[in-house]
Protein backbone atom coordinates (compact mmCIF):
# COMPACT_ATOMS: atom_id res chain seq x y z
CA UNK A 1 0.00 0.00 0.00
CA UNK A 2 1.38 3.93 -0.93
CA UNK A 3 2.03 6.00 2.45
CA UNK A 4 -0.64 9.01 2.53
CA UNK A 5 0.66 12.43 2.19
CA UNK A 6 -1.54 15.24 4.23
CA UNK A 7 0.16 18.58 4.09
CA UNK A 8 -0.94 20.92 6.46
CA UNK A 9 -1.93 24.34 5.25
CA UNK A 10 -1.05 25.42 8.71
CA UNK A 11 2.11 26.20 6.59
CA UNK A 12 0.21 27.61 3.33
CA UNK A 13 0.19 31.17 2.78
CA UNK A 14 -3.00 32.12 3.85
CA UNK A 15 -3.32 35.22 1.59
CA UNK A 16 -3.35 32.80 -1.00
CA UNK A 17 -5.04 29.68 -0.06
CA UNK A 18 -6.69 28.62 -3.52
CA UNK A 19 -3.24 29.26 -4.93
CA UNK A 20 -1.85 27.20 -2.06
CA UNK A 21 -4.08 24.44 -2.45
CA UNK A 22 -3.77 24.31 -5.79
CA UNK A 23 -0.25 23.36 -5.98
CA UNK A 24 -1.02 20.15 -3.41
CA UNK A 25 -3.19 18.77 -5.57
CA UNK A 26 -1.41 15.21 -5.98
CA UNK A 27 -1.74 15.00 -1.93
CA UNK A 28 -4.14 12.42 -0.30
CA UNK A 29 -5.74 14.70 2.20
CA UNK A 30 -5.65 18.28 2.92
CA UNK A 31 -4.78 18.36 6.50
CA UNK A 32 -6.73 21.57 8.14
CA UNK A 33 -5.08 22.39 12.23
CA UNK A 34 -8.10 23.91 14.06
CA UNK A 35 -6.35 26.11 17.06
CA UNK A 36 -8.34 27.77 19.80
CA UNK A 37 -5.60 29.45 21.66
CA UNK A 38 -6.50 27.41 24.42
CA UNK A 39 -6.02 23.80 23.69
CA UNK A 40 -2.76 25.06 22.05
CA UNK A 41 -1.00 28.68 22.39
CA UNK A 42 -1.69 29.48 18.65
CA UNK A 43 -5.37 30.63 16.42
CA UNK A 44 -5.54 29.48 13.20
CA UNK A 45 -9.52 28.48 11.34
CA UNK A 46 -12.94 27.97 12.62
CA UNK A 47 -15.41 25.98 10.93
CA UNK A 48 -16.75 29.26 8.19
CA UNK A 49 -12.59 28.90 6.92
CA UNK A 50 -13.10 24.99 6.94
CA UNK A 51 -15.77 25.04 4.97
CA UNK A 52 -14.86 27.28 2.31
CA UNK A 53 -11.28 25.67 2.28
CA UNK A 54 -13.54 22.51 1.50
CA UNK A 55 -15.37 24.13 -1.18
CA UNK A 56 -12.03 25.09 -3.10
CA UNK A 57 -9.86 22.33 -2.22
CA UNK A 58 -9.77 19.23 -4.97
CA UNK A 59 -8.64 17.01 -2.25
CA UNK A 60 -10.92 16.10 0.73
CA UNK A 61 -10.07 17.48 3.79
CA UNK A 62 -8.46 15.76 7.48
CA UNK A 63 -9.17 18.13 10.01
CA UNK A 64 -6.95 17.93 13.22
CA UNK A 65 -8.87 19.64 16.26
CA UNK A 66 -6.53 21.19 18.82
CA UNK A 67 -8.98 22.37 20.71
CA UNK A 68 -10.53 22.64 23.95
CA UNK A 69 -14.48 20.71 24.40
CA UNK A 70 -14.33 18.97 21.24
CA UNK A 71 -17.17 16.96 22.25
CA UNK A 72 -19.31 20.28 21.77
CA UNK A 73 -17.49 21.49 18.33
CA UNK A 74 -16.30 18.59 16.44
CA UNK A 75 -19.49 17.21 15.27
CA UNK A 76 -20.03 20.49 13.14
CA UNK A 77 -16.69 19.76 11.30
CA UNK A 78 -18.39 16.27 10.24
CA UNK A 79 -21.66 17.65 9.60
CA UNK A 80 -19.98 20.22 6.88
CA UNK A 81 -18.51 17.23 5.21
CA UNK A 82 -15.15 16.70 6.31
CA UNK A 83 -13.74 14.00 5.14
CA UNK A 84 -11.95 12.78 8.56
CA UNK A 85 -12.24 14.88 11.91
CA UNK A 86 -9.85 13.85 14.45
CA UNK A 87 -9.91 15.53 18.14
CA UNK A 88 -7.25 15.28 21.00
CA UNK A 89 -7.34 12.53 23.83
CA UNK A 90 -6.56 14.87 26.49
CA UNK A 91 -9.47 17.31 25.57
CA UNK A 92 -12.36 15.04 25.18
CA UNK A 93 -15.04 14.13 27.75
CA UNK A 94 -16.75 11.51 26.35
CA UNK A 95 -14.08 10.28 23.50
CA UNK A 96 -16.22 6.92 22.48
CA UNK A 97 -19.60 8.76 22.32
CA UNK A 98 -17.86 11.37 20.35
CA UNK A 99 -15.98 9.42 17.74
CA UNK A 100 -19.35 7.42 17.42
CA UNK A 101 -21.47 10.70 16.95
CA UNK A 102 -18.78 11.93 14.03
CA UNK A 103 -18.70 8.66 12.51
CA UNK A 104 -22.71 8.78 12.34
CA UNK A 105 -22.21 12.06 11.13
CA UNK A 106 -20.19 10.45 7.78
CA UNK A 107 -16.47 11.31 8.78
CA UNK A 108 -13.99 8.95 9.94
CA UNK A 109 -13.40 9.53 13.25
CA UNK A 110 -10.16 10.15 14.59
CA UNK A 111 -7.74 10.77 18.37
CA UNK A 112 -4.85 12.36 18.15
CA UNK A 113 -2.33 11.42 21.25
CA UNK A 114 0.25 14.69 22.24
CA UNK A 115 3.96 13.40 22.48
CA UNK A 116 3.18 13.06 26.41
CA UNK A 117 0.03 10.96 26.41
CA UNK A 118 0.26 7.47 27.26
CA UNK A 119 -0.96 5.09 24.25
CA UNK A 120 -1.92 2.31 26.76
CA UNK A 121 -5.84 3.15 27.51
CA UNK A 122 -6.40 3.69 23.90
CA UNK A 123 -5.22 0.06 22.25
CA UNK A 124 -8.26 -1.79 23.04
CA UNK A 125 -10.64 0.64 22.01
CA UNK A 126 -8.97 1.10 18.33
CA UNK A 127 -11.97 -0.37 16.72
CA UNK A 128 -13.94 2.69 17.62
CA UNK A 129 -11.81 4.83 15.59
CA UNK A 130 -10.65 5.41 11.86
CA UNK A 131 -7.07 6.65 13.06
CA UNK A 132 -5.25 7.85 15.54
CA UNK A 133 -3.08 10.39 15.02
CA UNK A 134 0.68 9.94 16.74
CA UNK A 135 1.99 14.22 17.44
CA UNK A 136 5.85 13.98 16.98
CA UNK A 137 5.75 17.65 17.91
CA UNK A 138 3.92 19.72 20.74
CA UNK A 139 0.93 20.40 18.97
CA UNK A 140 0.51 24.31 18.46
CA UNK A 141 3.12 25.34 15.67
CA UNK A 142 4.96 24.09 12.52
CA UNK A 143 8.29 24.14 12.11
CA UNK A 144 9.11 22.27 15.04
CA UNK A 145 11.55 18.77 15.08
CA UNK A 146 10.42 15.80 15.38
CA UNK A 147 10.45 13.67 18.41
CA UNK A 148 11.59 10.15 18.15
CA UNK A 149 11.14 8.95 21.39
CA UNK A 150 7.29 9.44 20.47
CA UNK A 151 7.81 5.77 17.24
CA UNK A 152 7.65 3.18 19.92
CA UNK A 153 3.54 4.11 20.09
CA UNK A 154 3.64 3.52 16.78
CA UNK A 155 4.69 0.52 16.86
CA UNK A 156 2.73 -0.54 20.18
CA UNK A 157 -0.64 0.91 17.39
CA UNK A 158 0.53 -1.17 14.98
CA UNK A 159 0.60 -4.30 16.84
CA UNK A 160 -3.02 -4.01 18.36
CA UNK A 161 -4.46 -3.01 15.13
CA UNK A 162 -3.12 -6.24 13.92
CA UNK A 163 -3.96 -8.02 17.00
CA UNK A 164 -7.56 -6.85 16.57
CA UNK A 165 -7.51 -7.31 12.91
CA UNK A 166 -8.69 -3.51 12.54
CA UNK A 167 -7.98 -1.22 9.71
CA UNK A 168 -7.35 1.96 11.40
CA UNK A 169 -4.73 4.35 10.20
CA UNK A 170 -2.13 5.61 12.18
CA UNK A 171 -1.14 8.82 11.43
CA UNK A 172 2.19 11.29 12.44
CA UNK A 173 2.24 14.70 12.56
CA UNK A 174 5.11 17.03 13.53
CA UNK A 175 8.66 17.65 11.83
CA UNK A 176 7.84 14.94 9.06
CA UNK A 177 10.59 15.23 6.33
CA UNK A 178 12.18 12.94 3.96
CA UNK A 179 14.25 11.55 6.77
CA UNK A 180 12.33 11.04 9.61
CA UNK A 181 9.59 9.99 7.74
CA UNK A 182 11.11 6.55 6.74
CA UNK A 183 11.45 6.12 10.64
CA UNK A 184 7.65 6.74 11.27
CA UNK A 185 6.79 4.51 8.68
CA UNK A 186 8.97 1.77 10.22
CA UNK A 187 7.71 1.80 13.32
CA UNK A 188 3.98 1.77 11.92
CA UNK A 189 2.78 4.78 10.59
CA UNK A 190 0.61 4.56 6.94
CA UNK A 191 -0.44 8.44 7.23
CA UNK A 192 1.95 11.49 7.14
CA UNK A 193 1.00 15.03 7.61
CA UNK A 194 3.80 17.23 6.22
CA UNK A 195 3.65 21.24 6.63
CA UNK A 196 7.21 23.14 6.45
CA UNK A 197 8.45 19.64 4.24
CA UNK A 198 5.88 20.43 1.47
CA UNK A 199 4.99 24.30 1.50
CA UNK A 200 9.33 25.54 2.50
CA UNK A 201 10.14 23.29 -0.91
CA UNK A 202 9.89 25.60 -4.06
CA UNK A 203 8.23 22.52 -5.74
CA UNK A 204 5.27 21.39 -3.30
CA UNK A 205 3.86 18.94 -5.75
CA UNK A 206 6.92 17.38 -6.14
CA UNK A 207 7.96 17.27 -2.29
CA UNK A 208 4.99 15.32 -1.79
CA UNK A 209 5.95 13.06 -4.23
CA UNK A 210 9.16 12.56 -2.26
CA UNK A 211 8.07 12.60 1.06
CA UNK A 212 5.67 9.33 -0.50
CA UNK A 213 8.65 7.58 -1.92
CA UNK A 214 10.40 7.92 1.03
CA UNK A 215 7.63 6.50 3.08
CA UNK A 216 6.49 3.63 0.74
CA UNK A 217 9.09 1.00 1.03
CA UNK A 218 8.09 0.67 4.81
CA UNK A 219 4.40 1.22 4.35
CA UNK A 220 2.92 -2.30 3.98
O1 LIG B 1 -0.31 19.93 14.06
C1 LIG B 1 0.59 20.65 13.77
C2 LIG B 1 1.16 21.55 14.78
O2 LIG B 1 0.45 21.41 15.94
C3 LIG B 1 1.13 20.68 12.35
O3 LIG B 1 0.27 19.93 11.50
C4 LIG B 1 2.50 20.10 12.27
O4 LIG B 1 3.38 20.68 13.16
C5 LIG B 1 3.00 20.14 10.83
O5 LIG B 1 3.96 21.10 10.65
P1 LIG B 1 5.47 20.73 10.33
O6 LIG B 1 5.45 19.66 9.28
O7 LIG B 1 6.03 22.02 9.88
O8 LIG B 1 6.07 20.19 11.62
Amino acid sequence: MAARINPSILSADFANMQRDLERIATADYVHVDVMDNHFVPNLTFGPQMVERVQATSPVPLDVHLMIEDPDRWAPQYAEIGCFSVTFHAEAATAPITLARTLRKAGARAGIALSPKTDVGAYLELLPEFDQVLVMTVEPGFGGQSFLPHVLPKLTRLRDAATRLGTDVWLQVDGGVTTETIARAAQAGADTFVAGSSVFGAEDPGAAIEGLRAAASAHVH
